[in-house]
């Protein structure tokens, strides 16, 4: 059991019964929370209810959500039009799933073809995680090959292979990263199939990955490092060219980016197209999804024509001829028709671009107060996502972060959590349409009365 919080927190007073669900929690789950990440300290804030752009917890306090479900929710919390497909699904098919192939399924794969420059055919799963796994199995299986690169503190979910080197350590400029175990569990000859590279330098990349190409079934990362940090311009093609030219899939897991760096994701914003593309939050409008979308050729490998199905009691079917790829839920109605409802939204003329104009005018507005009160801090980011960041050094990589004043930025998160701004102490924020102007100047009021209370050193 976890040990109940201390009364230290600056919330406490504010958050009491928050405060007690946590201790309740604690008793029934592994440190009170079901997913590691929502974990802050003292203890977490619980939530009741969404409206917009607000979260409400336990204690009527009310926040400005720039968290959004770590960015899922692009429209914002109870977006009338995705309430409405929701109940229109559920009530038109008078069940939440058929356990069968459906009219939406095509829909929505339709549109991520049109939409997704990589994209030419898609497979739905239930998680980003569960995307990116099934896109290195199609890489491997494409290319026979075993070992994947991946970059230093890009996430792509919590599985053996690529929970490595997520989190960061310090290390010199132009050394290659370390690939390091980040759970307990992971067994050693799994680590060891992971080759680990630093995002946004190509030199130090091309060296590691010259040394490694003849054994890479896949390089895959965040076109935009924890949806956050932008690529230089040069480094995505030059990883594209490479990775080409040694017929190494790439694959961009755009879990975080897709329809948040613009309808056809960090692709299409910069240009450089992947032969796999993972995708998952927004496109699910609130709901769990993923999906991984790419080449024809290399997806068809999963073909159940063409290798039939262990699961189906073929007599053809052998496990090492056949692509394994199967889910209960993959492709819930309910699931698409929220994310159908909300790509409708988006794509009406400048949904897109007021989201982005908001997100540049709260980032001007925060950096403008940071330096009027004397802290040297900037903000980085592109299109919807951007994060905070104490230090005027180049932010390119995991590393520039790890060198800033990562506690004079949790001490701010405290602050604003005070003040009615969510965020995840640490994590980036996150706009949607609901984040119009009354509410980014309410959030600019509220973040000028936390600077005002944060104290350097
Ligand atoms: N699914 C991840 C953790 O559980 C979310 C990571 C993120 O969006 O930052």
């Amino acid at each position: 059991m976890a040990t109940p919080a201390k009364p230290v927190h600056p919330l406490l007073d504010r958050t009491r019964r928050s405060a007690e669900l946590y201790e309740e929690a604690a008793r029934y789950m592994p440190g009170g929370v079901t997913a590691n990440i929502k974990h802050f300290d003292p203890y977490p804030l619980f939530m009741e209810s969404a409206s917009g752009a607000r979260l409400y917890d336990v204690d009527s306090n009310d926040y400005i959500d720039y968290n959004l479900c770590y960015g899922a929710l692009m429209l914002g919390h109870g977006h009338p039009q995705v309430l409405e497909a929701v109940r229109e699904q559920l009530s038109r098919m008078g069940t939440p799933v058929f356990g069968t192939p459906h009219e939406m399924e095509v829909e929505m794969a339709k549109k991520l073809a049109a939409l997704v420059p990589g994209v030419e055919t898609v497979r739905f799963t239930n998680s980003g995680m569960e995307a990116t796994l099934f896109a290195l199995r199609l890489a491997r299986a494409w290319t026979g090959k075993r070992k994947v690169a991946k970059f230093e503190g890009h996430y792509h979910g919590g599985y053996d292979q690529v929970l490595v080197s997520v989190s960061t350590r310090e290390r010199k400029r132009g050394a290659p990263p370390e690939a390091r175990a980040d759970s307990m569990g992971v067994p050693e000859e799994i680590r060891e199939q992971t080759v680990v590279l630093p995002f946004n330098d190509w030199e130090t990349t091309e060296s590691v990955l010259d040394r490694q190409a003849e054994e890479l079934g896949a390089v895959i990362l965040e076109p935009v490092q924890a949806g956050f940090i932008p690529p230089d311009p040069e480094f995505l093609s030059k990883l594209r060219e490479y990775t080409h030219r040694h017929g190494i899939p790439l694959i961009f897991d755009e879990v975080k980016t897709g329809f948040r760096m613009g309808l056809s994701g960090a692709q299409g914003r910069f240009g450089v197209i992947p032969d796999l593309t993972a995708l998952g939050k927004v496109l699910g409008g609130g709901f769990p999804i993923g999906a991984v979308g790419g080449r024809r050729e290399i997806m068809e490998l999963a073909s159940p024509v063409r290798s039939g199905d262990i699961l189906g009691g073929d007599k053809g079917a052998q496990g090492s001829e056949v692509l394994f790829h199967s889910g209960t839920y993959n492709g819930h109605p309910t699931v698409l028709s929220a994310g159908l409802a909300t790509i409708r939204v988006l794509e009406k003329a400048g949904a897109f671009e007021a989201v982005e104009k908001a997100t540049t005018k709260l980032r001007q507005g925060m950096e403008e107060i940071l330096l009027r009160r004397g802290f040297i801090a900037q903000s980085v980011g592109t299109g919807t996502i951007f994060n905070l960041v104490f230090g005027d050094h180049p932010v390119r990589e995991a590393q520039d972060v790890l060198r800033s004043d990562l506690t004079m930025r949790r001490r701010l998160d405290h602050l604003l959590l005070e003040q009615g701004i969510y965020i995840k102490p640490l994590n980036r924020f996150s706009l949607s349409t609901a984040h119009v102007d009354a509410e980014v100047n309410e959030t600019l009021t509220r973040f000028e009365a936390g600077v005002k209370q944060l104290r350097r050193g």
